[in-house]
């Protein structure tokens, strides 16, 4: 016999599986970019985690795209490799010598191993950088420090996106893993900030949802005051809080606003420290960190 307690248990299960039926429905079929950073995939229980999700997402239907950062492993190498580096306006200023060390760490390390998680689950992730097939095509992007621009070097923008290059790895069902290095017209490699080349993926590919795992809870207008954590915020607020925010966050938050100016119907910032994230932000009722969608009350998410 079933006890009171084990009833409860599986009604609350039940009840979990169930609250993902709309979100189930609303999503399948939608492609979704997830930006995974490189502050976020430091623990190798919440890699593991990161991997199900995206193996989750492809057997509910939905197409994962995901495009990885490893800012805090490129500055290790570095500092291993004595070769100094320093960020400014939130971007790290390129050398040629440091552009080999970002291309081997990204591509070569951090890309590979997150390939290689999610092909425990079977044989879905391809792992590829802006070079391959001409995903990516760069442009110089310079940096503004107190609004002035500055040169750091071989940093780029997205300027084309090649999607072909991804869109008949999705169509088999692969989920593909991106590494965030690309040539300019030249053939000139150049760094790319991980959020910056998510979100012109995410406009690319006409994504459903821009997700953003980093390590804090979503984006605070008035940093580090943990009051003040936005759960919504409009492009137009969104706009006129940006000049007012520092460090990482900056790229990040013009890489959202950006996605969905430009047509993505939200970008999401959220806690990649929680095991599971993806699922929660996708696929539960709650808020979870920041959405960033065209105007307040918009119906999405
Ligand atoms: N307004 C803000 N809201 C949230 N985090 C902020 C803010 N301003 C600066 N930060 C910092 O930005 C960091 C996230 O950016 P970054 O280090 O580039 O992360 P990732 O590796 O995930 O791209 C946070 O850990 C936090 O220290
Ligand atoms: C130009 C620039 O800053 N590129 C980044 C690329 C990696 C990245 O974006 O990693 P996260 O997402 O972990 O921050 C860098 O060199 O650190």
């Amino acid at each position: 016999m079933m006890l009171t307690r084990d009833l409860t248990e599986a009604q609350r299960k039940a009840a979990t599986l169930i609250e993902a039926l709309p979100w189930l429905a609303r999503f399948s079929g939608s492609t979704v970019v997830v930006k995974y950073g490189g502050n976020a995939m430091t623990d190798p229980d919440l890699q593991r985690a990161f991997a199900a999700d995206m193996v989750f997402l492809r057997y509910a239907g939905l197409r994962p795209v995901v495009v990885h950062g490893g800012g805090p492993q490129i500055s290790a190498m570095l500092r291993r490799l004595g070769i100094a580096s320093e960020f400014k306006g939130g971007l790290r200023v390129t050398t040629p010598e440091a552009m080999d060390v970002v291309r081997m760490v990204l591509v070569g390390q951090v890309g590979r191993e997150l390939v290689g998680l999610i092909n425990e689950h079977g044989p879905y992730a391809v792992g590829l950088s802006g070079e391959d097939a001409r995903l990516f095509t760069a442009v110089r992007r310079p940096a503004y420090v107190n609004g002035e621009p500055v040169d750091i070097g071989q940093v780029g923008d997205v300027d084309e996106v090649n999607v072909s290059a991804v869109a008949d790895l999705i169509s088999a069902g692969r989920i593909p893993v991106i590494s965030t290095v690309a040539p300019d017209v030249d053939g000139v490699l150049h760094n790319l900030n991980a959020d910056t080349a998510a979100a012109a993926l995410a406009i690319a590919l006409r994504a459903r949802k821009l997700v953003v795992l980093t390590d804090v809870p979503g984006l605070y207008a008035d940093w580090p005051d943990t009051g003040s954590l936005v759960s919504q915020v409009s492009t137009e607020q969104l706009a006129e809080l940006l000049p007012r925010l520092e460090s990482g966050m900056v790229p990040k938050m013009e890489a959202c606003l950006r996605a969905v100016r430009g047509g993505v119907p939200a970008a999401h910032v959220v806690d990649g420290r929680v095991a599971h994230s993806t699922l929660l932000e996708v696929f539960t009722s709650e808020g979870f960190g920041t959405m960033v969608v065209p105007e307040l009350g918009a119906v999405t998410a």
